[in-house]
């Protein structure tokens, strides 16, 4: 039986990562934002969408902070331990979604730390990635001119960006592939960076479905700043969405 849209796709979205990069004693997820953690804005930006149909969200080991939602946007939210690497909590959440998702049903895989997800691009994700037999990710095509740098720091080279991308989330899969391709990488002691990545080893080939550069990751400081910028920009203009 093919996979009927019309259902809404669940979602998966991580929050168990340590943070290193940001810093501080608050795991960055659990940083507010206009009087809510990342990881709610996240939530948010995924299970407002009309096209989600509920999530599961995965935590760290002994997570004090998780507020313990169980519903938000009147939609089923499951919480679930995560590994010790970002594929690692993914496969955590494949395993803890509901059994009525089905094995060739596509999911929605979407960091935490990726609060600012707007609907439009979930919409072109879930409309273009279920037409694809593989699936898809967002992404955003390199802008800068690349170099390649030598040991001491100097320039080697200028490398062409034509064709570069750099992945964003959510990724669509379908839940049973994305189990195996994660369990396979995981077996070859190949660290995935995403989702994609796992695939890509099973010899598939995810669509890029351009999103917004405002889909960043919070990885530093600097991130969380320009966050908050966008966010009060957005209620200014009373823009929710
Ligand atoms: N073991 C891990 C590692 C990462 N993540 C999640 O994957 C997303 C992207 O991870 P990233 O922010 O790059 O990693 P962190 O571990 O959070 O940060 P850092 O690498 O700086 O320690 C985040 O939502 C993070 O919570 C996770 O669920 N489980
Ligand atoms: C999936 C991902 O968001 C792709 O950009 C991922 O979290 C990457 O983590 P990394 O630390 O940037 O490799």
């Amino acid at each position: 039986m093919s996979p009927d849209p019309a259902r809404g796709a669940w979602a998966i979205v991580v929050a168990a990562g340590r943070g290193s990069r940001f810093g501080g004693e608050l795991p960055k997820q659990y940083v507010e934002v206009a009087g809510r953690p990342l990881l709610g804005h996240a939530l948010d930006a995924v299970l407002s969408h009309p096209g989600v149909r509920g999530a599961v969200v995965v935590l760290a080991e002994g997570d004090r902070h998780w507020p313990g939602w169980e519903r938000l946007h009147d939609k089923p939210l499951l919480a679930c331990t995560g590994g010790d690497s970002r594929a690692g909590s993914v496969l955590a959440g494949l395993l803890a979604l509901p059994h009525e998702v089905r094995a060739d049903e596509f999911v929605l895989v979407h960091d935490a730390a990726r609060p600012n997800l707007r609907h439009a691009d979930l919409t072109a994700l879930l409309e273009r990635g279920r037409a694809d037999p593989v699936g898809a990710i967002l992404a955003a095509p390199v802008r800068d001119t690349l170099k390649r740098a030598g040991d001491d720091g100097g320039i080697d080279g200028t490398e062409p960006r034509e064709r570069l991308w750099r992945a964003l989330t959510p990724q669509l899969f379908r839940r049973l592939q994305l189990t195996r391709a994660l369990e396979a990488a995981r077996e070859a002691g190949v660290e995935v960076t995403d989702e994609a990545m796992a695939m890509e080893r099973q010899g598939m080939r995810p669509l890029l479905v351009e999103g917004d550069e405002d889909n960043f990751k919070i990885t530093t400081a600097s991130d969380l700043a320009r966050f908050e910028f966008i966010l009060a920009r957005r209620q200014a203009e009373g823009d929710g969405a």
